[in-house]
Order: C-alpha cells, then sequence, then structure tokens
C-alpha cells in the first residue's frame, strides 16, 4: 500500500484557518459559458506558506482571488470557510492581507512613512500606543531587510525611488505591520530578478513562521530553491486541481502516477506535465488527456484518504503510519513541537478583525500622510503659486485703477467676469489630476477597509486646501487694490468670501469629476467643457433673464453664475458713473448695471450659502460615486 501524508508539520495540531470545498467558477464567453475553476477542494493551516502554481491561464489569479474573496464577475459555487464558519466581508478583508501583483502606493512617500501609515491606520489606537506602532515598523524594515532605505522615496510614475524587489517588499511590509491571519500574494515574484525573488520568498516564510501566519501565494515557474522554501503546493492545470500537498512530496507522488521526473528544477518538471502542447491537434490531445488523468487520479487520492497505489507494496511517504488527504487532526503528533512552532503557536489564530481607529485620529493620520505628499508635489504647489501671482500682475494691471466712468463700468464687468473663471478653471485641472493619480491606491485601500471614506475627503481636502487658498489669497487682494475695487472693509471681506466658497466648490467639483471618470485623459477633456457649459450660464455671455426658458434653471446649478452675481453686485451696488455727452447708452449707477444684466435675483449672502451649498453637493456626489458606483462587486459564498 501506498500512501502519502499530505499533512504538513504546520496541520498536524490545529485547524484549518481556511477551508474551501469543490469549488467551481463559470465566465460568460461568447456564445456560452467556460469553466475556469473545476470542483477545487482545499485548506490551509497557520503557520504555512503554500504556493498555488499552474502554467499561464491554468486559475492560480482567479483561485486566488475567490480565496480573498476580490473575484468579479462570473458564477461561483461551493464553499468556503474562515476558521469553519462562513466568511463575513466586512471582517475578513480586515483579517487578510493582500499584496497586489502591481505595488500600488504612493511614489513620494518614504519606504518608512509608508510602513508607518500602514500601521497607524490599521493597527487599533486601543492595543498599540504611537511608540508600539513604531517599534513594530521598524521589526519589518529589519525583517524586511528594510532598513537602509527606510528613508527612500518608493518613487515611480517618473520619480526615482526603489528597486523592483524593494518596492515588492514594502508592499508586503505594509500589510504585515498589521495583524493579519491570512496573507495572500498575487505573483509578487513577477518582474523581479531570481535572486530577489528568492529573497522575497524566503523573507515571506521567515515571517509566516514567526507569526504563525497563514500565507498563500501565486507563482508562475518558481527556482528549485523556492519551492524547496513551500511547505504545501497547489498545482492547477486547466482549472483542475492535480496536487495539493507537501512541496517535497509532489516529485514523488507524479513518480508513482507513472511520470518520473524529467527536470532538476521541480516547478518546471510540474509545468512541463500540466502544460497543454498546442504544437499538434494530436500533442494537444494527448496533453488533454494527460491533464485530466492527473486531476482523476488526484480526485482518486483525495477520495481515499491519501491512498495512491491499492495493493502497491512501496512506502513513499516521508511520514510513517497513514494519514488522510485533509490532514486530520487523528495522526497528529502528541509531541508539544511541530515542525518549527509550538502546538500553542499552531492554534493561535485571531478571531476579531481589530476594531477601527476614532475618525479624527483616522482623519489626522491621513492628514499628515496627505499634506507630506502635497507638499513634495513642488510642481503642483509652485504651479499653483505661480499661476495665481500671474494672475494678479495680468488682471490688476489691464483693470489698473478703475475709474467712475462709462469705460470702468465695462471694465469692472471684465475684472469680475475673469476672476470667477480664474476661480475654477486653474484650480479644478490641476486638482483633478492629482487626486486621479492616487486613485489606484485609495481603490486598494477601501478593498482592504484601511479607512473610512469619509476620513480620506475631508483629509484630502485639507492637505490640498492651503496650497490653493494663501495663493489666491493673496492674488484677490492684490487685485481689489491694484485695480481699486470700491474701498470698504465690508465690500473687501464679503469679496473674499465670495472668492472663497467659490474655491471649495470649485474643490468639490474637482473630487466630483476624479471620481466620476477613471482615466486622467478623457477626465481632462471632460472637465473644461462641462465648465464651459456653466461660462455660457454665468450671466456675463448671456443675459441671465433671457436665457431660453427651458434651460434657464441651469444657471442655478452654476457655480459660476453665483459667484458672478454676488461679486458684481457686491462691487457694483452703490457706485456712480459719470455719463459723457458722446455715450447714447449710459448706466448711471451700478445698480442699473446689476439690473441690465438680469443679476439682482439672488441677494449677495445666498450666493454664498448657495455656493457652499453646491460645494457640498459635488462632494457628497463624489462619495456616493466612490462608494457605490466605483465599489466593485465582489462575489461571496
Ligand atoms: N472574467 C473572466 N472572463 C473571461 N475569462 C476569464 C475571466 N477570468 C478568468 N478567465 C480565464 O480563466 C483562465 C484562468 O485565468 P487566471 O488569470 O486565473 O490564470 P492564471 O493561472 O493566473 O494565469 P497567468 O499565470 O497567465 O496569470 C484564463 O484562461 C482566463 O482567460
Amino acid at each position: 500500500m501506498v500512501y502519502f501524508d499530505t499533512t504538513t508539520a504546520q496541520s498536524q495540531n490545529a485547524q484549518p484557518i481556511l477551508t474551501w470545498d469543490n469549488l467551481n467558477y463559470d465566465v460568460k464567453v461568447k456564445g456560452g459559458t467556460r469553466r475556469v475553476l473545476n470542483g477545487i477542494s482545499g485548506s490551509i493551516y497557520p503557520g504555512e506558506l503554500v504556493a498555488i502554481m499552474g502554467s499561464s491561464g491554468a486559475g492560480k489569479t482567479t483561485l486566488l482571488s475567490i480565496l480573498s474573496g476580490r473575484v468579479q464577475g462570473g458564477r461561483l459555487e461551493g464553499d468556503i470557510r474562515f476558521q469553519g464558519a462562513k466568511r463575513n466581508p466586512h471582517t475578513f478583508k480586515r483579517m487578510l492581507a493582500f499584496v497586489e501583483q502591481d505595488d500600488l502606493m504612493y511614489p513620494s512617500l518614504t519606504v518608512e512613512e509608508t510602513l508607518m501609515a500602514s500601521a497607524q491606520l490599521r493597527l487599533p489606537d486601543g492595543k498599540y500606543s504611537l511608540d508600539d506602532k513604531k517599534a513594530r515598523v521598524s521589526t519589518v524594515l529589519r525583517q524586511l531587510r528594510l532598513s537602509h532605505i527606510k528613508d527612500s522615496m518608493i518613487g515611480g510614475g517618473g520619480m526615482r525611488g526603489v528597486s523592483g524587489g524593494e518596492r515588492k517588499r514594502v508592499s508586503i511590509g505594509s500589510e504585515l505591520v498589521t495583524d493579519p491571519s491570512i496573507l495572500m500574494l498575487d505573483e509578487p515574484s513577477s518582474g523581479l530578478d531570481s535572486s530577489s525573488a528568492e529573497m522575497v520568498v524566503a523573507l515571506t516564510k521567515e515571517m509566516s513562521r514567526e507569526r504563525n501566519l497563514c500565507t498563500l501565494m501565486t507563482i508562475h515557474q518558481p527556482s528549485t530553491e523556492m519551492v524547496a522554501q513551500f511547505d504545501k503546493i497547489i498545482l492547477l492545470a486547466q482549472g483542475k486541481l492535480v496536487y495539493m500537498g507537501p512541496a517535497d512530496q509532489a516529485v514523488s507522488y507524479f513518480e508513482h502516477l507513472g511520470y518520473p521526473s524529467t527536470n532538476s528544477n521541480p516547478a518546471n518538471f510540474f509545468i512541463d506535465l500540466m502544460t497543454i502542447d498546442f504544437a499538434s491537434t494530436e500533442a494537444m490531445q494527448k496533453s488533454e488527456q494527460r491533464v485530466q488523468d492527473l486531476a482523476d487520479s488526484f480526485a482518486k487520492f483525495q477520495e481515499g484518504g491519501g491512498r495512491l497505489l491499492p495493493d502497491a507494496d512501496k512506502e513513499v511517504s516521508g511520514n510513517s503510519g497513514a494519514s488522510t488527504v485533509s490532514g486530520s487532526a487523528a495522526s497528529a503528533s502528541s509531541s508539544k513541537i511541530v515542525g518549527d512552532i509550538t502546538e500553542e503557536q499552531a492554534n493561535l489564530v485571531l478571531t476579531e478583525p481589530p476594531p477601527m481607529n476614532s475618525w479624527l485620529s483616522e482623519m489626522l493620520v491621513l492628514l499628515k500622510r496627505d499634506w507630506k505628499m502635497t507638499m513634495r508635489s513642488r510642481s503642483f504647489v509652485w504651479g499653483l503659486a505661480v499661476q495665481a501671482m500671474i494672475m494678479m500682475l495680468f488682471i490688476s494691471f489691464v483693470f489698473f485703477q478703475l475709474k467712475r466712468d462709462q469705460a470702468s463700468v465695462q471694465n469692472r464687468i471684465g475684472t469680475m467676469f475673469f476672476l470667477i473663471l480664474v476661480d475654477v478653471y486653474p484650480v479644478i485641472l490641476p486638482v483633478m489630476v492629482v487626486i486621479m493619480v492616487g486613485r489606484s491606491v485609495l481603490l486598494r485601500e477601501r478593498s482592504s477597509g484601511t479607512y473610512r471614506m469619509t476620513t480620506y475627503f475631508f483629509a484630502r481636502t485639507l492637505s490640498l486646501a492651503p496650497v490653493i487658498y494663501v495663493p489666491y489669497t493673496i492674488m484677490y487682494i492684490g487685485i481689489y487694490f491694484i485695480s481699486h475695487l470700491q474701498y470698504t472693509a465690508g465690500k473687501f471681506f464679503i469679496n473674499l468670501a465670495i472668492h472663497f466658497a467659490m474655491l471649495f466648490c470649485s474643490l468639490g467639483y474637482a473630487f466630483m469629476m476624479a471620481m466620476l471618470v477613471s482615466k486622467i485623459d478623457i477626465a481632462t477633456t471632460i472637465a473644461p467643457v462641462s465648465l464651459a457649459c456653466f461660462v455660457l450660464f454665468s450671466g456675463n455671455i448671456s443675459n441671465a433673464d433671457s436665457i431660453t426658458p427651458v434651460l434657464r434653471w441651469i444657471k442655478y446649478v452654476c457655480i459660476l453664475f453665483y459667484g458672478y452675481s454676488g461679486l458684481m453686485q457686491n462691487e457694483f451696488n452703490g457706485l456712480k458713473f459719470t455719463c459723457g455727452s458722446e455715450n447714447a447708452s449710459c448706466y448711471k449707477t451700478g445698480a442699473d448695471v446689476i439690473t441690465a444684466y438680469g443679476l439682482d435675483v439672488v441677494p449677495i449672502w445666498a450666493t454664498v450659502v448657495i455656493n457652499l451649498a453646491l460645494g457640498i453637493g459635488f462632494y457628497i456626489i463624489a462619495y456616493g460615486l466612490l462608494r457605490w458606483a466605483a465599489k466593485p462587486r465582489f462575489l461571496w459564498i
């Protein structure tokens, strides 16, 4: 009788942390459906490092996505249990650390800042003091051999930063500073040279052992050294399971099925066995048949409790005595030490996700992080400052020291109109781009429940506000005095209030557009067009009272209309103008101008309040888009 003991040292005393049973996954294809995963069952235990292997298109990423609760679209059947119970989407995602294939991080933060932000946001304040979090970060930096580059920028997007291997380790580190029960990594070795890839796997194993963490990764074609690190491997071929068990027994297992190893690297041997050969019809049929045979043999092997060849007389298992494929506790050793870990460690699994930190503490951590990023975007900060100064000089000297004649009426109207345009266009476009650049990191952090979406909006807005409000306030003050608008304290502060409300609206509009569209090039095309429509209804180009009745309502949702109306009323009310004899039509008072332009409908105070309300409305829409429309529809079983 031949038995393979498919339990690993970690599984002998412990309960599985994650089990899956008979998973079937179908996707829609032209003319019907296609089965991507077929009857996959298995389990993983605390402390185990497990690799999902298979040739391209075998279903590795799909299986990992299903187990992590991140699969979208298609039809999923089967059963998945976390610590013996059905998974709760809200708690499971906070107990899972998921490292995506693309290392999505903010380029302008340093390695240490990236890990610290993750620790501060995801470790509960009630359990960890700031010093504990710092200590944890420095431990992770040391364990992942990152201490020497802790002050280097992550880089990316044209900014020089850490290397690919280091970047991957930072990604892993920012997940490991938290207290996850399971760590999942999608192709952690992709894009890395062999020594960096080996280092990533070796360090992951070291940390899995130390923390008794269950680690599951997909990997395409690992080296012999990497295969030796894995406790368990899951081999998939054409969506079917052909082996799941200790990595060091897989070669013997296939030998006993009649497939002796043909390659010194076991991974290459497995891939050769499982790959479909498309060279000819005959070769294809033969390799498909082989894969089917392997899948059938493993299914029988699982059903038979690890019995591979009935009545064979060879004992091949590395472990003596019979044990079952599911790693039953029946075969557990009575020893207190199992493999590298103790029995207590083996049974140590977190049953509750860490509680979320308070809203304020979360917001302050995000604000600090966002502020650093904003200040490091030199071109953004300086771009806004320089453009505000250029606008100030340009507007105030074109409309220099306005008088009280009929020409000054036109010049005042021009000043007000130009000012409201300056409040929106040069603000919305750069802010929108800055928000969109961080969109993918935001979505990743949202998927893992790192923080609340409301704290994100507050912190991001507060971090951007000073670099907009400070130069723009200087610009308004400069224009106010150089152009000689009405010099009274009341008018001056009302002027500022109208502009501040406009800038708030512009920020809200930029957030809304950044959440509405996922691609920067599309957003930078749509935003100016939508703003151009607002210009039409601002009350300058067309008379606010004479717009076609069907479209007249648009002015009431137009930020430019309220800003323009407020500024015009504030500046013109109380003014008297001289009329020259040559002027056929003459505005004698500022009130005449306001009436002629149809801008006396909404009182000044209301223009400020309505613009603030519109700004809040834009933020609410942005929040709704992020919360619901951009929310991925994950399948849960
Ligand atoms: N939503 C989907 N729609 C159509 N086909 C899909 C979908 N999801 C997965 N597939 C198909 O299922 C198969 C398995 O995909 P998966 O990405 O899991 O493979 P993989 O083993 O990770 O491959 P690789 O190593 O190349 O990344 C592929 O043929 C893929 O095209």
